[in-house]
């Protein structure tokens, strides 16, 4: 699902975020991207997600060569990942249902199908009667979840986050990890940026480390 070769990411003013990365990530599997603060997880992130380009190095995702990925194939590539984010990204003047729909909408699915489709991410995380609430009534741990919702609306293959317990005590951490989980179960890719050690360590998957930009550890290499 993920290959980096050799990838190194520079941003303008000469700043190395990652160096000479190696990573193979395969359909179906759950990794930690883990590490100091300004150690280059969110660039990683980046780059898969094609908000960033490599600076060199090969990098491919979903079978997309990144390096070559033509700008304007860019929206269709990312149809096949959801983000979920550490502050939710939710918009406060719309509903829960609106909020999980607009990612159906932005693709153009058929009217139709929209409400099946909302309704069924809205279970997923367990928020199905609070569809017609605004984000702002809810707690922090359902707005995350509701961030969670959007992200799969669309049933992408590759799920990403980038802190998504950030701002979550240790319960609510854990029914985040849990729906993860659920989602790696049911075949999905996922891939989670954190410095949360207890998520961590209760998850029992892969952890890749990075430590100034270079890759420190990784839990899962092939060699
Ligand atoms: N657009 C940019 N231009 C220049 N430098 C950047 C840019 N974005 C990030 N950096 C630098 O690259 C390094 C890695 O940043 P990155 O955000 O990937 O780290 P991180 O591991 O996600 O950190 P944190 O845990 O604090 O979010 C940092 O030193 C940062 O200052």
């Amino acid at each position: 699902m993920i290959e980096f070769i050799h990838v190194f990411k520079r941003y303008p003013g000469g700043f190395d975020a990652l160096r000479d990365i190696n990573l193979r990530i395969e359909a179906g599997e759950m990794a930690f991207i883990t590490g100091h603060s300004g150690a280059g997880k969110s660039t990683l992130l980046r780059l898969i997600t094609a908000i960033e380009r490599p600076t060199r190095g090969e990098a491919a995702v979903n079978s997309k060569n990144l390096t070559k990925l033509p700008r304007r194939r860019i929206p269709w590539f990312r149809r096949e990942i959801g983000v979920v984010f550490q502050d939710h990204k939710l918009l406060f003047d719309r509903t829960v249902y609106d909020n999980v729909a607009l990612p159906l909408i932005v693709t153009g699915t058929d009217d139709k199908e929209i409400p099946k489709r909302v309704r069924a991410a809205l279970e997923m995380v367990g928020l199905l009667d609070k569809e017609r609430m605004l984000p702002v009534t809810l707690s922090g741990g359902e707005q995350q979840r509701v961030g969670i919702a959007r992200a799969v609306v669309n049933k992408p293959p590759l799920l990403l986050a980038d802190e998504p317990t950030g701002n979550l005590d240790s319960t609510l951490s854990d029914e985040i990890l849990d729906l993860f989980l659920d989602f790696h179960h049911h075949g999905v890719t996922v891939l989670i940026a954190t410095h949360d050690l207890h998520l961590i360590d209760r998850a029992r998957r892969r952890v890749i480390e990075l430590n100034h930009g270079e890759l420190a550890r990784d839990t899962g290499a092939k060699t």
